[in-house]
């Protein structure tokens, strides 16, 4: 059972942020990154962040995967207060409840899909041979049946992509932090992507995607557009 029920058996928003700031000091001056960001969000959804360059959209995403941590403010993710986490705690919950995916894939080039899908597995001192046939059901998952021996160089983008996405989802995580996923394909295996993400979202109530992008077209594929400009979410 998730943390994001109350004990009234409510469905609490899986993630909550409150008055969220992230500031880098940066010479002498201060960068305000994010300045006071509310978010509430329900699992089952497909989000997006936008937002012109500089916005703040990294800085919010790298904070709800306890990548980072704000300034001052509240952030709870799946039950967890991420504020004050500790190293090791904060790479165990990036570890288990976080599934990422980046714009050029990160898969490891010597390793097949099935072995990329099941390498967290392995990070987090479990067997890979052992997690075999989940990552082959993943890979089956995002229609990949006939590529679980392949390796990424024998893999187009969009294939690629999906062994990513199916490498996030290998953790069973609460959120699935998604930067660019689409901005290294062409439109078509994109929105294809953009489609297997928002399938992942509607099946699972107790599973959030949140994903930036620049795109406008990607962004319209989501359930939900977030908007920040200057630090701030703007409607
Ligand atoms: N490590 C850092 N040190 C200093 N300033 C930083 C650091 N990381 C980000 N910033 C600043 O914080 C602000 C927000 O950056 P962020 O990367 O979150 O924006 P973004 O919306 O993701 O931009 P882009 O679309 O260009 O990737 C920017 O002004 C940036 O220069």
């Amino acid at each position: 059972m998730s943390a994001n029920i109350t004990p009234h058996g409510e469905r609490a928003p899986l993630v909550h942020a409150r008055n969220l700031v992230r500031e880098y000091a940066f010479g002498d001056t201060t960068v305000r990154a994010l300045d006071g960001v509310d978010l509430d969000l329900p699992g089952g959804r497909f989000v997006s962040i936008v937002g012109p360059s500089g916005a703040g959209k990294s800085t919010l995403l790298h904070i709800l995967g306890a990548l980072d941590q704000p300034t001052s403010g509240e952030i709870v993710v799946d039950g967890v207060p991420l504020t004050g986490l500790g190293d090791a705690q904060a790479s165990e919950f990036r570890r288990r409840r976080v599934g990422f995916i980046f714009q050029f894939f990160n898969l490891v080039p010597t390793m097949s899909a099935w072995e990329n899908v099941a390498l967290p597995r392995l990070l987090d001192n479990q067997s890979l041979r052992k997690a075999k046939p989940e990552a082959v059901a993943l890979l089956e998952r995002v229609g990949l049946h006939d590529r679980v021996d392949h390796r990424p160089n024998e893999l187009s983008g969009g294939q690629m992509q999906r062994v990513a996405i199916a490498r996030s989802l290998i953790m069973d995580p609460a959120i699935v932090l998604a930067d660019e996923p689409t901005g290294n394909l062409d439109s078509r295996t994109g929105a294809a992507v953009l489609e297997l993400l928002a399938t992942l979202a509607h099946d699972r109530p107790d599973r959030l995607v949140v994903m930036v992008t620049h795109d406008a077209t990607a962004a319209a594929a989501t359930d939900q557009v977030i908007t920040v400009r200057d630090g701030r979410v703007v409607i």
